[in-house]
């Protein structure tokens, strides 16, 4: 489980973040959206500790993940954007490193499993330098999977994937959340969130614009269901885009 309290991130005088609150529970997929700059990577860094609120909690399995960081951290897998892997060691090597911190039982098995699934196996002892980006991408996936984390955090997964990977991909995210773990992931892959996610955010410079599940989204922005794009999360994330942009030209109208 994940949750989220008011969170709020400043930068200065800038605020990234302003008062977010979520929570995800066991079982489901959340999808974290929103533009360039809405505050998606700058909310994922706070869950899995990179980064200190400037105020409100982020726990995840009841961990603050800054007071009680061990504990959280031992709850959840992380995928990043910009996977670092550690170039001088081969891919076996890196996961039988994972597998020993997390104590993942009959590690070997799940090892060679994990690279045949991503079809792998054939460079597992070549370095993890000479990966291309998307094979360092699976490498990075298969980190956060290997301990059969209760909790996966995700930032933009599809990046440099090839399309069967990306299938793979998501198929696996909503098989571990029915096995009733928590994924929290952000994308810009509107058919992405659509397809696997349970309840979704939209985020725009730092702030709510709507949350819910499709059917709650919709009522939201009285898209209707049905029609050639009635019923598509495109539709929706522009109409909130919109609906905030108006809102905004009309608070600066009263100024003026
Ligand atoms: N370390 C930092 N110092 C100053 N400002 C930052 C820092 N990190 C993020 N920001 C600012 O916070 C805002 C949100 O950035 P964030 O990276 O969370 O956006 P994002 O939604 O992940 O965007 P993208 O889709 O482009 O990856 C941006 O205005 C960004 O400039």
């Amino acid at each position: 489980m994940i949750e989220v309290q008011h969170y709020t991130k400043r930068f200065g005088p800038h605020t990234a973040v302003g008062d977010l609150s979520f929570t995800v529970q066991p079982g489901a997929v959340f999808g974290l959206l929103g533009s360039n700059g809405a505050g998606k990577t700058t909310t994922i860094r706070a869950l899995v500790g990179l980064t200190r609120p400037t105020s409100g909690t982020v726990r995840v399995q009841g961990f603050d993940v800054w007071r009680e960081p061990l504990k959280a951290k031992a709850a959840f897998g992380y995928i990043p954007d910009r996977p670092y892997l550690y170039g001088k060691l081969t891919a076996r090597e890196l996961l039988r490193f994972v597998g020993q911190l997390y104590q993942v039982p009959d590690m070997e098995s799940a090892i060679d499993r994990w690279l045949a699934l991503f079809r792998l196996t054939d460079f597992g002892n070549e370095l993890l330098e000479t990966y291309s980006h998307g094979m360092k991408q699976k490498v990075a996936i298969i980190s956060a999977l290997l301990p059969d984390p209760p909790v996966l955090i995700v930032d933009e997964p599809m990046v440099g994937l090839d399309p069967h990977a990306a299938r793979q991909v998501r198929e696996l995210f909503r098989a571990h959340a029915d096995r009733g773990r928590t994924v929290l992931l952000t994308t810009h892959s509107l058919p992405l969130a659509e397809a696997v996610c349970d309840r979704i955010v939209v985020l725009d410079r730092g702030k709510v614009l709507g949350e819910g599940t499709m059917e709650e989204l919709r009522a939201q922005t009285g898209t209707a269901a049905g029609g050639v794009h009635g019923d598509s999360l495109e539709r929706i994330f522009f109409r909130l885009l919109e609906e905030e942009q108006s809102e905004q030209q009309r608070q600066v109208a009263e100024k003026v």
